[in-house]
């Protein structure tokens, strides 16, 4: 609200300015003239005051009218039918003034709402009361007196009628009304409003308090009256409405929250629902739109009983809502705050300036709100989904963090290319059967490629002399089955590390696994992990017992082993078909592709639509010198062509030229068709995901979108996925539920006696523990790849990476832990999840270097040309100074490092260099440099 200026309060009261001023010196607020404006809370006070004092001084009778009148002025339309009951109520007031509150037998209900309000009036004097009612309280009594008849209390409840008068709304349209209006309004109803108009008198804060004011107060005064009067008309509906009344809240509520509160809905309202009274149907409707009538009907309800809460409820609600929507938010920053479920979609790794791109703010303010939420995070660091669900929590979001796979998904829809849709689509279609696609997993020696190797040469395509001659990736066999010529596509990487590799970026290829066990060895740990990985991936297994030629052979054995992992052979009773074969002398191979196509025909459907834009999967890719980017690529919907616009992941080109396994051009590639493609501009990834785009240009901006995702996602990668030492902290964020490990070690003993001794550690319910893979020999890229997966840490026993394994790890942020000595592994796992681990650093010298020589240059400072001696010396690095073993420097830095006249990053042993190491002047011929860094200690 406005400041009022004292004249305007004064005509708002009925009486003169100097009264007004009087009043006001009187209340300590110093105001000098008529024409000086006063704060709404100091308004209210005199409000409050004057009516008291007016039955006082009113006393002089006329005012009682004619003030009302003037309350009730302001609230319009409401006034008019106020006044005259206002005005009989006068007449009657006079009358019954002092009687009223207590007799009247409809009074009688209203009475104790109305006792509360009237009571403290009619604490001063009865004729008071009769006179209060008179003026602006008048309205509210007068009203009261009314509406004692109707029944004040109902009335108020009545309210929704009621609220549709001026009552409800103008607290709309004042603040400090409003809220009061509502609250008390509803409880007490016109007797209430005393009893609020009291209240805020007495209560300076008042003002501020919403709810008590409305009824009260705030209400009362300048929307009071109106309000009062609201309340007066209200009784007659409010009385007993009630039960319709209920209704109306609802709706009144709400409408009147939206605001309706165009005067029409009020006038309609309080009409409606004064007439219609019962009718709280009426009411309801009426109250919908009249944002008073809302409350009016609001507060009719709440007077039946718990209404009261419900009204204030809704206050809460609504100032809620008006806080969330402009109010400052934490940390004293202006953020445009959600209403708790606006949806905000942010990309997995975004920063907080992404997420401040979507609210349209700036993202320094949200850098504060995190603040404020306790993590330090900067505007462009990316950050992870609980922040950003804290965050969005905070500020009335609902954060949903995007997956690659749905990202590239909402980014193909940007281009009009919905997948989903379209296998949706084809979901019911009779589609034409597909080849199944087939990998071989096995363990090492077992024979995979060997097999793969037999099928390929034995399997030739008739006419096809020489057999295939190319390796692709992937090739094609034709198979008699049933009388019927099949193919079966079998991709040309043995092993599971392909398949781990492809699936973790999403790609689905593999429709059936055949498990290479050579039948002299027996089931090893590859064999275990491929059967994991397979069925992990829901991919049916047809087994190959492979070389039966050997004298050592024991096919029985290695079906009894594959039992217990869950592989139960046909003749045992189970629906895995085992094979035993040659690969060396191709025997059984034909029998073994049969088991995979009666394998695929089982347990899978597998078809595909041959009439659309190729989809598919890149299934390797190289850079060739003469011929630019090659790739093979597995089609596994549609038909790809010589021509099309094609997007692999990030790569995007036109496809000039396809060969299949043989060498031959290819015009067109079916589904199950692995065929090598030329064109791409650039060299696709194993496991990208391939698809026919409308035209070139929309090949290149949806590849150019993925590489920034990519590169987006990198960013997000190289955080520490989870480690030992923060294990106990993600635990209690609730980040991990378990601790995922992997164990692999230098022999299968030791592996299960770890495993074995982890699995006995018990730290308590909360805490898991639970071993996802466990393998002997070198820590493996499969084993980074299932970490990545599944957030899980890797212990090493006795084993190391292999090569460019460690450095993927890093990459992927997959911690890898070393031991040699059981008893240190698991103590250092069960601190772990005990929450006590800390990381230990010590100090691993990296290289000495003797100075031979110091030259000193004002510019550069002091360079000491010297040889290194030990180890190598890296720019960057901490250093110390020695002087016949002695640190004479300690905290040094290699500044600067060149060797001849180039700046270098590092020396190696037995070269000379220049070293440099800042303003260090003690520094002499034959002092020796050692630099070092802190490395996190093994535990063992
Ligand atoms: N006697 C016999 N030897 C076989 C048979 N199949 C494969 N071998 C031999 O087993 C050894 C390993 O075969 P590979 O095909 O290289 O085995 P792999 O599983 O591909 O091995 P990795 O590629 O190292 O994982 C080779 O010396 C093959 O000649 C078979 O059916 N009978």
């Amino acid at each position: 609200m406005a400041k009022l200026r004292v004249h305007e309060l004064a005509k708002e009261l009925g009486v003169d300015s100097k009264t007004v001023l009087a009043k006001l010196s009187e209340l300590g607020e110093f105001v000098k003239t008529a024409s000086s404006t006063v704060e709404p809370p100091v308004a209210k006070r005199v409000r409050d005051a004057f009516p008291k004092q007016e039955s006082k001084p009113e006393g002089e009778g006329k005012p009682k009218a004619a003030a009302k009148p003037k309350g009730g002025a302001k609230p319009g339309p409401a006034k008019p039918a106020a006044p005259s009951p206002a005005a009989k109520s006068s007449d009657a007031k006079a009358d019954k003034a002092a009687a009223p509150a207590k007799p009247t037998p409809k009074a009688d209900s209203a009475k104790p709402a109305a006792k509360p309000g009237a009571a403290k009036p009619a604490a001063p004097s009865p004729a008071d009361l009769s006179q209060a009612p008179t003026p602006a309280d008048a309205a509210g009594e007068s009203k009261g007196d009314d509406v004692q008849f109707k029944a004040p209390k109902p009335g108020a409840r009545a309210p929704r009628s009621q609220a549709p008068k001026p009552g409800g709304p103008r607290p709309g349209n004042n603040p400090y009304s409003q809220s009061q209006g509502m609250a008390r309004p509803g409880q007490r109803g016109g007797g209430q409003q005393r009893s609020g108009g009291p209240r805020p008198g007495n209560n300076p804060f008042s003002s501020s308090q919403g709810m008590p004011r409305p009824g009260g107060s705030g209400g009362p005064r300048p929307g009071g009256g109106s309000q009062q009067r609201s309340g007066g008309p209200r009784p007659t509906p409010g009385p007993r409405p009630n039960p319709g009344m209920m209704p109306d809240r609802s709706a009144v509520s709400r409408p009147g929250a939206s605001g309706k509160p165009g005067g029409g809905g009020r006038g309609g309202r309080g009409r409606g629902g004064g007439p219609g009274g019962g009718p709280g149907c009426g009411g309801g409707f009426g109250g919908s739109r009249g944002g008073r009538g809302g409350r009016g009907s609001t507060q009719g309800a709440f007077g039946r009983g718990g209404g009261r809460v419900r009204g204030r409820k809704s206050k809460r609600a609504k100032r809620q809502e008006f806080e969330q929507q402009s109010a400052p938010s934490i940390g004293g920053v202006q953020v445009p705050r959600g209403d708790g479920t606006t949806e905000i979609r942010i990309r997995a790794g975004a920063s907080l300036t992404d997420f401040a791109d979507k609210i349209n703010v700036n993202p320094a303010s949200l850098v504060t709100v995190m603040f404020h939420l306790g993590e330090m995070v900067t505007a462009t660091q990316s950050v992870d989904e609980d922040t950003f669900q804290a965050l969005g929590a905070e500020l009335g979001y609902v954060v949903k963090v995007v997956s690659p796979e749905d990202e590239d998904r909402e980014l193909l829809e940007a281009f009009d290319i919905d997948l989903d849709t379209e296998a949706a689509e084809e979901e019911g279609e009779e589609l034409p059967p597909r080849p199944p696609v087939v990998t071989v997993m096995g363990h090492v020696d077992h024979g995979k490629t060997k097999l793969l190797d037999a099928i390929r040469q034995t399997n030739v395509v008739e006419g096809e002399a020489g057999g295939i001659t190319q390796h692709i990736g992937a090739y094609q066999v034709r198979v008699n089955h049933e009388g019927d010529d099949k193919m079966i596509t079998f991709i040309d990487t043995p092993g599971h590390e392909a398949f781990t590799a492809m699936r973790a970026r999403g790609a689905e290829v593999t429709d059936i696994a055949i498990l290479v066990v050579a039948a002299d060895d027996g089931v090893m740990p590859q064999t275990v992990e491929a059967i994991n990985h397979a069925q992990a991936a829901g991919v049916p297994i047809v087994v190959a017992i492979n070389k039966i030629d050997r004298d050592e052979a024991n096919p029985d054995k290695i079906k009894g082993q594959l039992t217990e992992y869950g592989l139960v052979p046909e003749e045992y009773g189970g629906d895995t078909m085992c094979i035993e074969v040659s690969a060396k002398q191709r025997l059984h191979i034909d029998d073994l592709l049969e088991a995979v196509l009666l394998t695929a025909d089982a347990a899978l459907e597998l078809t595909a639509n041959p009439d659309k834009d190729a989809r598919g999967v890149a299934i390797e890719a190289n850079l060739d010198k003469g011929r630019g980017s090659v790739a093979t690529v597995l089609v596994q919907s549609g038909t790809l062509t010589v021509g099309d616009s094609i997007v692999a992941g990030s790569a995007f080109g036109r496809v000039r030229a396809m060969f299949d396994e043989y060498g031959e051009n290819v015009a067109e590639a079916g589904p199950s068709r692995p065929v090598q493609v030329l064109g791409l501009t650039s060299v696709p990834s194993a496991g990208d995901s391939f698809i026919v785009a409308p035209d070139d240009r929309t090949a290149r901006q949806i590849a150019d979108k993925r590489a920034a995702a990519e590169r987006a996602a990198l960013l997000a990668k190289r955080r520490k996925r989870i480690s030992l030492e923060d294990f106990d902290a993600a635990l209690k964020e609730g980040k991990v539920e378990t601790l995922n490990l992997i164990l692999k070690g230098d022999v299968s003993g030791a592996v299960e006696a770890l495993e074995d001794s982890l699995l006995k550690i018990d730290v308590g319910e909360e805490v898991q523990l639970r071993i996802i893979h466990r393998g002997v020999g070198a820590i493996t890229q499969n084993d980074v790849n299932l970490a990545t997966v599944d957030n899980a840490v890797i212990v090493g026993f006795n084993v190391r990476p292999a090569e460019r394994v460690g450095e993927l790890a890093d990459a992927e942020g997959v911690e890898i832990k070393y031991y040699s000595v059981i008893y240190a592994a698991i103590e250092d796992i069960e601190n772990a999840m005990k929450g006590m681990l800390k990381p230990i650093y010590e100090e691993a010298q990296l290289g000495t270097a003797e100075i031979r020589q110091i030259f000193r240059s004002s510019k550069f400072g002091n360079i000491a040309g010297s040889i290194v001696r030990s180890g190598t010396i890296k720019r960057g690095t901490h250093a110390r100074l020695l002087r016949d073993g002695i640190v004479i420097a300690d905290n040094l830095k290699i500044e600067s490092l060149r060797r001849e006249k180039d700046d270098v990053t590092e020396v190696r042993e037995g070269y000379e260099c220049g070293i440099g190491l800042g303003a260090i002047k003690d520094i002499a011929e034959g002092d020796v440099i050692e630099t070092w860094e802190m490395r996190e200690k093994k535990r063992d």
